[in-house]
């Protein structure tokens, strides 16, 4: 993979090995600015609006909204998108996009994200700091939750701050 130290976004890095091929990078920059081949994760509603944040820049990119919401997915579950090698994983963490999400139904997305992950042989996936912006969940407990769910096993995730 190529490495944070290239890409010239990237002003600061740091690594945790947690003793298992989990590993989790943060890195300042553009979420857009990893490699292709990486797959990518963010925070919606169940009626996949992506009006506001970074939603908006993801349904501009990788578009998709029907093929979304005929996945039928809720609240605790995990739409995805195919684009190349890569998939796009859409957490459904609440119904509205007006409304905020709760810790639980991050939990139950981010599961359900990483039984998808195993099954199809993803090992790197990217992401923003999930639910911690427009939908004001704390970063701190966000990202302990992260570890508790990929600890066991060989995912590397990339969390971009801008
Ligand atoms: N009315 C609406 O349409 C409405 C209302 C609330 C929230 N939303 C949207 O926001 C919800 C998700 O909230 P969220 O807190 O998970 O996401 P977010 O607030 O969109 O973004 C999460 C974090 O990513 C940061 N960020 C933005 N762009 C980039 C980038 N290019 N690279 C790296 N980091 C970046 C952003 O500053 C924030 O800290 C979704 O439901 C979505 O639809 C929409």
């Amino acid at each position: 993979m190529e490495s944070a130290e290239t890409k010239e976004e990237v002003t600061e890095t740091m690594t945790e090995h947690t003793g298992t091929g989990f590993q989790i990078r943060h890195v300042k920059g553009d979420l857009f600015s990893c490699p292709q081949s990486e797959s990518l994760a963010q925070c919606i509603s169940e009626d996949c609006r992506m009006g506001a944040g970074i939603a908006v820049l993801f349904k501009r990119k990788f578009g998709g909204v029907q093929e979304l919401l005929g996945q039928k997915k809720q609240p605790g579950e995990c739409a995805v998108l195919r684009r190349g090698k890569r998939f796009v994983y859409y957490l459904i963490t609440k119904k509205k996009a007006h409304q905020k999400p709760t810790y639980e139904s991050l939990r139950k997305s981010l599961e359900a994200m990483r039984e998808h992950c195993v099954s199809n042989e993803v090992r790197e996936l990217s992401m923003p700091r999930i639910g911690c912006g427009l939908d004001r969940l704390d970063w701190k407990k966000v990202a302990v939750m992260i570890e508790e769910v990929f600890q066991n096993t060989d995912i590397q995730i990339t969390v971009y701050t801008l």
